[in-house]
Order: C-alpha cells, then sequence, then structure tokens
C-alpha cells in the first residue's frame, strides 16, 4: 500500500471535559496517513487520480473549527467518518495531539486506525 501524509496540520477547537474548556479554543495537532495506490496517479499525472492532501486538510480544518466535542475520541470519530465516506479511503491512521493539555508530557492525544491495510 502506498500513503499520503499530513503531518503537524493545526487547528483550533473547543475541545475537553472540564468547564474551563468549555469556553475557550485550543490548538490541536493533526498527523494523518493515508492508504493508496499510486498506480493510476503514476500514469496519467493527474490529481484527480490522486488522494488530494490539501483537499483533505482543508475538510480536516473545517470539520475541527466547527466542532465542540469534549473527547478527542469523539472528534476523530468524525473525521473518519469523513475520510471514508467522502474520500472513500479504504485505510488510514489519525493522530490527534492536544499539547500543553497534560502540562508534564509532551503531548497527549489520540489513534484512531480504520480499514485494512493491504
Ligand atoms: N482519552 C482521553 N482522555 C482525556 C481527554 C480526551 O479527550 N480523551 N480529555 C481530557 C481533558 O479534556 C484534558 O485535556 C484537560 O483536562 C482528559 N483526558
Amino acid at each position: 500500500m502506498d500513503i499520503v501524509f499530513i503531518k503537524g496540520l493545526r487547528a483550533d477547537a473547543v475541545i475537553g471535559v472540564c468547564d474551563w474548556e468549555r469556553g475557550i479554543r485550543q490548538e490541536l495537532v493533526f498527523d494523518v496517513e493515508l492508504g493508496a495506490d499510486f498506480a493510476r496517479a503514476e500514469q496519467t499525472d493527474a490529481l484527480a487520480d490522486a488522494i488530494d492532501y490539501g483537499a483533505v486538510s482543508e475538510r480536516i480544518k473545517q470539520i475541527v473549527v466547527g466542532s465542540q466535542f469534549q473527547l478527542l475520541e469523539a472528534l476523530a470519530g468524525v473525521i473518519a467518518t469523513a475520510l471514508v465516506d467522502e474520500f472513500g479511503i479504504p485505510w488510514f491512521r489519525l493522530r490527534v495531539a492536544k499539547p500543553g493539555a497534560v502540562p508534564e508530557a509532551q503531548s497527549v492525544g489520540v489513534v484512531i486506525e480504520r480499514g485494512v491495510r493491504t
């Protein structure tokens, strides 16, 4: 399987379970690996035959800035649904980091993986 990746995509959201988090926006950082088969894009050299990392990035940002979840898991789940339903991606791994949530940690967050990696 080939991979299209997005690393360090930043977007802010209302996110968190604590009262103080409900009234602020916090920056989240996304790393995404998208499974692909490059065979057709290699032949045609056409973006239409590739997973457009720009379009995927824009969609993730759009979801994030409009969201108000408590848990990172819930936000990741909505993004996962979009990756499957709107982009038809057969396998992906999505990491959502919330820097600063645990001051003693460099970063914390969640990783979800969906689909079958071939
Ligand atoms: N698995 C998770 N654990 C925690 C989350 C979360 O979204 N997923 N969130 C929090 C708080 O919002 C924290 O970031 C601030 O106190 C704690 N644990």
